[in-house]
């Protein structure tokens, strides 16, 4: 086995070249350079779990390699890298022969080569009847599990193909694996083969356990799968959250199967962790939805995948095509997108949002992926850079899935060359200087405390009320917001807070010039072309009158004022309080009055509010100075209750509580809570003592418990009418009242 690592990290010596030999000697040396670099990356991956290039990148040199061998096809000898699943490597566990061929796949990057793939099987297949089964492409490491009468006997790696690493007693350690098939027509044989995966869900858990104890993390899951799985104490397998999806059939003796898709639904009855979203389908064009499907779900499988693999089902066809020494020719791999490439993490930085809130987030070399460029990356807080393991000057992992923000998943620890650095949480705000500090204790967030004239929370929050979710007024950016609170000039900015917003005049914007800040990071951007920050006039035209943009931001200003209140409660950056309990607060009190006014425990029991938000409601309206922004945007003619509030009939329902459950014929849900609500209700989630009715209607379940053993009266549907209808009296001569 020594040997044939060596001849694995070195294939050019096996390939000298032939004396008579057509191929240039560049192309040879290249083509050797190329196979020793993937034979190290091979190695790395395979054995040490610590890739130091991406997926992506790897899969570029194997393409080199090929394309050169395409070029000089004397070149791709047996021991090529391009020829073999992978290299024999001499590692801690005892090598183990599989009874089958465990191979890898060929790809197919474009609609075209999957088109030619599809061609070449239907014409070798003849014109009878075949199927694509597609599957998703699952990002682990490949197992063989052997059964033997139905017991698991042993279980091993792919490794080069025909001889893989025997790590049967970790494999015991997985739950989704049965020791002993169930069920009907166990065969005497069966080799099943699948992939590991680690959850990404538990993967930060993992690397932060790892650091903690001084322990290289993992760069991604993948990694973590292969390294908890190959460890040579079984009981650390054990403890990682492992788990398994069967992808394919080896050898087998007593088991006859005619597609490749029946004999799935045999190993799931026999309790094998079978694929949840397999499909067979037609022809191309199913294999086309089937990818396009996956490719905008990708995010809501249970596991990470990096492609789909399409097979075809009918298992004599599949003999039929047969296999190269690499892969089967009846079966092609489709890549999606990389989502993780590696980069470098320059430095590490703070900014500090609306809510004062300090996030570390990661400056890392721009590199583009899942078609944009990336330059930042969130890192959260000071604990979870921490529990990533991340220095700065490390190469990262970096992960950009779907429509979710870009994040650091790991270090590429083995690249390290002591250069790099820790981060260290800076003790002062960046942009005020205040010293930073958790807000209460426990609280692992840092805060600027200077919520009022911290130059970065006046000019996010400004920002965020003048947004979509709030006050939505146009024309009015991030430059806007920067202008008007930290103007270079005049040295007074026209907003100290926001409580002038609504009294802005022209006069004041016209001479404001200011940098333009970048949103990501709080610097101010500079010009291209001279390297100098730049610096707008941002209001005014080269005359020194309004622009037009000005104008309209000043009259979509006073547009503003007439927004729903759930929107100027937003608007109020009051922490935790989001546009969800802003519209539960305003149907509920309809004035920010009656909000300012309210128990702490009457707004923590209000849906959707809740105690947390209750605090911190009570908390934003003992400021002076917030108190101050609604007084004066009151004066400025703000809509500070919900539209007919004042002018509402009467409200016989007044002091009552109610709690609404089950379903009620002719009232959705929330119907019947308007219907509650319109009248003064209030309506709440949980039964109590203090709750005046419970209606039910069919269905009710444990709140009906509830109130029967608590006493509350009781309403069904007629009951409910009569309440509405009649009021508390009359509703409780008709309530269903609790058996003494
Ligand atoms: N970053 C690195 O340094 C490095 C080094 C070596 C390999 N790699 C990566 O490892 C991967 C491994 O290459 P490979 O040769 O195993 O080829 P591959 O991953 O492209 O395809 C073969 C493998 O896919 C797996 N698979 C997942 N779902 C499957 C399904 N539904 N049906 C069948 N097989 C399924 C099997 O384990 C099979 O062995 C490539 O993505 C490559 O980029 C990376
Ligand atoms: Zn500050």
């Amino acid at each position: 086995m020594a040997g044939d690592k060596d001849a694995q990290t070195a294939p050019a010596a096996s390939s000298a070249p032939a004396a008579a030999s057509s191929v240039p000697a560049a192309a040879r040396e290249k083509h050797a350079q190329l196979a020793e670099q993937i034979e190290e990356h091979r190695f790395r991956y395979y054995v040490k779990d610590q890739p130091v290039v991406s997926d992506a990148e790897f899969d570029k040199l194997l393409r080199s390699l090929e394309a050169l061998e395409d070029e000089h096809p004397e070149l791709r000898t047996p021991d090529s890298p391009t020829q073999k699943v992978a290299g024999s490597y001499e590692t801690e566990f005892t090598a183990v022969e599989h009874r089958e061929r465990m191979l890898s796949l060929d790809n197919a990057f474009d609609d075209e080569e999957l088109a030619a793939w599809a061609d070449r099987v239907a014409k070798e297949v003849g014109t009878g009847d075949h199927h694509f089964l597609c599957e998703l492409k699952v990002d682990g490491l490949a197992v063989n599990l052997t059964y033997e009468d139905g017991r698991l006997t042993r279980a091993a790696t792919r490794g080069d193909g025909r001889t893989g690493e025997d790590i049967t007693p970790n494999v015991r350690t997985i739950t989704d694996i049965p020791e002993r098939l169930k069920g009907e027509r166990i065969p005497a044989l069966v080799e099943i083969r699948g992939e590991v995966f680690f959850p990404m869900e538990k993967f930060e858990e993992l690397n932060a356990r790892l650091v903690e104890k001084g322990d290289k993390p993992f760069a991604n899951p993948r990694n973590a799968a292969a390294g908890s799985l190959r460890q040579k104490d079984p009981r650390i397998t054990a403890t990682r959250p492992l788990h398994m999806v069967v992808h394919g059939i080896g050898a087998r003796e007593g088991f006859d199967i005619d597609c490749l898709s029946h004999a799935y639904e045999l190993l799931h009855e026999w309790g094998l962790p079978t694929a949840k979203h397999n499909k067979v389908v037609e022809d191309i064009n199913g294999v086309r939805e089937f990818i396009a499907y996956f490719g905008e779900h990708r995010h809501s499988v249970e596991h990470e995948i990096d492609g789909v693999v399409v097979k075809l089902d009918e298992i004599p066809l599949q003999g039929r095509l047969g296999s190269t020494s690499r892969a089967p020719r009846w079966a092609i791999a489709w890549k999606y997108a990389p989502e993780e490439v590696n980069t470098k993490l320059v430095d590490i930085r703070v900014g500090v949002g609306r809510t004062g809130r300090v996030t570390p987030y990661a400056c890392v070399e721009p590199v583009t992926v899942a078609g944009s460029e990336v330059e930042f990356a969130t890192l959260h807080n000071q604990e979870v850079v921490k529990a990533k393991g991340v220095f700065i000057g490390d190469t990262v992992v970096l992960r950009k899935a779907g429509d979710v923000i870009p994040e650091i998943l790991g270090p590429v620890a083995d690249l390290r060359d002591g250069s790099e650095r820790e981060f260290v949480m800076p003790a002062e705000c960046p942009e005020c200087g205040t010293g930073l500090r958790p807000m209460k204790e426990g609280d692992i967030d840092l805060r600027c405390p200077n919520s009022r004239s911290c130059p970065a929370q006046l000019r996010e929050r400004l920002f965020y009320l003048a947004g979509r979710k709030c006050l939505d007024i146009e024309n009015f950016g991030y430059v806007a917001a920067t202008a008007l609170t930290q103007p270079l000039e005049p040295a007074e900015p026209p907003l100290k807070d926001e409580s002038g917003l609504f009294d802005l005049t022209v006069e004041e914007l016209l001479p404001i010039k200011s940098y333009v800040l970048d949103q990501d990071t709080g610097l101010p951007k500079r010009d291209p072309k001279t390297g100098e920050e730049k610096v707008v006039t941002f209001f005014a035209n080269q005359k020194g009158e309004a622009k037009a943009n000005t104008t309209a931001m000043l009259k979509n200003i006073q547009e503003a004022k007439d927004r729903p209140l759930a929107r100027i409660i937003t608007g109020l950056s009051i922490r935790h309080v989001g546009p969800v309990a802003a519209e539960a607060l305003a149907r509920e009190f309809r004035s920010i009055e009656r909000i300012e006014q309210a128990g702490e425990e009457e707004l923590a029991a209000v849906e959707g509010v809740g105690p947390t938000i209750a605090a911190s409601l009570k908390q934003w309206f003992e400021e002076d100075w917030h108190r101050e922004i609604l007084r004066k945007w009151r004066a400025a003619g703000v809509r500070m209750e919900e539209e007919g509030a004042g002018d509402e009939g009467p409200r016989p329902l007044e002091g009552l509580t109610v709690v609404v459950t089950g379903t009620l014929e002719g009232h959705t849900r929330d119907g019947a809570k308007e219907a509650l609500q319109s009248l003064g209700a209030k309506v709440t989630g949980s039964v109590s003592k203090k709750t005046s009715f419970v209606v039910v209607g069919d269905n009710p379940g444990s709140k009906y418990d509830k109130a029967m053993q608590v006493k509350v009266p009781v309403l069904n549907e007629e009951g409910f009418a009569v309440l509405l209808e009649q009021g508390p009296d009359a509703a409780r001569e008709v309530a269903l009242s609790a058996e003494e």
